[in-house]
């Protein structure tokens, strides 16, 4: 896999970073996720393929283990706010002036600089920072986040997975780490690069919900079905539109023109009134095939069983019997191998992890007794 032999050192955070872990590992990095002890309850649900070191970082003793851990490894992700990592010794300068081909990946909300650099925030609040959370939302209703997938995943996770591996890259020809400061906001911001670049194009020049792709479009829109499901439309283009069109049995003549602005709410009202006539499946029979740009609105289960993702293997089960994506893009000489095993309880390769970055039995037992690490390789076996 392209990232074989990758050594990351993963500190447990609460969505982005264990996101950005993930891929890391999906695409063949070896990820070793640092917990807190004293029974801390693990929220990383993205954990597929990682291993998990208990270790007490508030201890000297448990940073000298951190520390031995990073000198062997090529990449340490970290979540917490600006100054956390400093304030237990591990900063930057502690870390790289052990190893500086170490690459010191900084997942924050508001970045390592700034009025906001120290305050917590969730992903609402970097989508509000990054200007994007203005323009989401229906005409005449609040803004709304969509999930917390823009600003955590998007602009979070999947960003600094991507720093990650341009330093990487950079790192094959200079041999020096680096650090990357991942600001939410700003990796937001980036990935919505297209709404500030399209605006000479007028296409978000009305309020909110009333644009073209902003739900203001009949055209681009979803719609109910007669068994209260959904089919989501985006035919744009003239010649698709004629096919949705063809598609819903309407004549052209009987309807105002496509990109009459004004006339979008009685349009939609057309829409909406034939699409509750047939049930999903009957859509979908009429549309399948086309390019009229109707789609079914799948649920997280329904996805499994759709014949198109089926064909490509899109999406997978694990032991566990959980469905989940399967990582993406598909490369194809060396493409992603997703661990298909239960997720790592905390702590649980403690040990093996140790033994393998060179501690020794007698020092092994020496931190656990003194509350430094805890090992659950027993919890395992159960
Ligand atoms: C929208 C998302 C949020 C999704 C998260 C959800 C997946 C989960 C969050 C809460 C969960 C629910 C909850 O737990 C209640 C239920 C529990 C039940 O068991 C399960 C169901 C629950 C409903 C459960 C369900 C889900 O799991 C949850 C809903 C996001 O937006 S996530 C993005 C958040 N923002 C960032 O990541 C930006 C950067 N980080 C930060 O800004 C801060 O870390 C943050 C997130 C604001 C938290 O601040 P906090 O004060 O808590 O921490 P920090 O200031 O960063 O400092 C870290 C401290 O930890 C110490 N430390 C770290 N490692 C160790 C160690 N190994 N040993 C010892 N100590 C350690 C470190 O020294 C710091 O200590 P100090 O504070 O003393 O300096």
């Amino acid at each position: 896999m392209a990232l074989a032999g990758v050594r990351v050192i993963e500190l447990a955070g609460l969505a982005p970073a264990p996101f950005c872990g993930m891929i890391l590992a999906d695409f063949g990095a070896r990820v070793i996720r640092v917990d807190r002890t004293k029974g801390a309850m693990t929220v990383d649900t993205q954990a597929r393929g990682k291993r998990s070191v208990a270790l007490n970082l508030k201890n000297p003793k448990g940073v000298a283990v951190f520390k031995r851990l990073c000198v062997q490894s090529d990449v340490v992700l970290e979540p917490y706010r600006k100054g956390v990592m400093e304030k237990m010794g591990l900063g930057p300068e502690d870390l790289l002036k052990e190893n500086p081909r170490l690459i010191y990946a900084r997942l924050t909300g508001y970045g390592q600089s700034g009025s906001y650099a120290k305050a917590a925030g969730h992903d609402i609040n970097y989508l509000a920072m990054s200007g994007l959370l203005s323009m989401l939302g229906r005409s005449s209703e609040k803004p709304y986040a969509p999930l917390n997938l823009v600003a955590d995943f998007a602009g979070g996770g999947l960003m600094c997975a991507f720093g990650i591996v341009l330093a990487l890259l950079e790192r094959s020809r200079s041999g020096q780490g680096q650090i990357i400061d991942a600001s939410m906001v700003e990796g937001a911001a980036y990935v919505g690069s297209f709404m500030w670049k399209s605006r000479s194009l007028g296409l978000w020049n009305r309020p909110r919900g009333e644009n073209m792709l902003d739900s203001g479009a009949p055209f681009y829109d979803t719609y109910c079905t007669s068994d209260g499901k959904y089919m989501a439309v985006g035919a744009i283009e003239p010649q698709f539109y004629q096919q949705l069109i063809k598609g819903l049995a309407l004549d052209d003549a009987d309807l105002p023109a496509q990109m009459s602005v004004s006339d979008w709410p009685q349009l939609r009202q057309t829409f909406t009134r034939v699409f509750a006539t047939k049930t999903q499946a009957e859509w979908s029979r009429i549309f399948d095939g086309t390019d009229a740009c109707v789609t079914p609105v799948l649920s997280l289960d329904e996805v499994l069983s759709h014949p198109h993702n089926q064909a490509r293997g899109s999406f997978f089960k694990d032991s566990q019997g959980e469905i989940s994506p399967r990582p993406a893009p598909v490369l194809s000489r060396s493409p992603a191998e997703p661990c298909h095993s239960r997720d790592p309880f905390i702590g649980e390769h403690t040990r093996s992890v140790l033994k393998e970055y060179g501690f020794e039995q007698a020092q092994i037992e020496q931190l656990l007794s003194a509350g430094i690490i805890e090992c659950n390789e027993a919890k395992a076996r159960l």
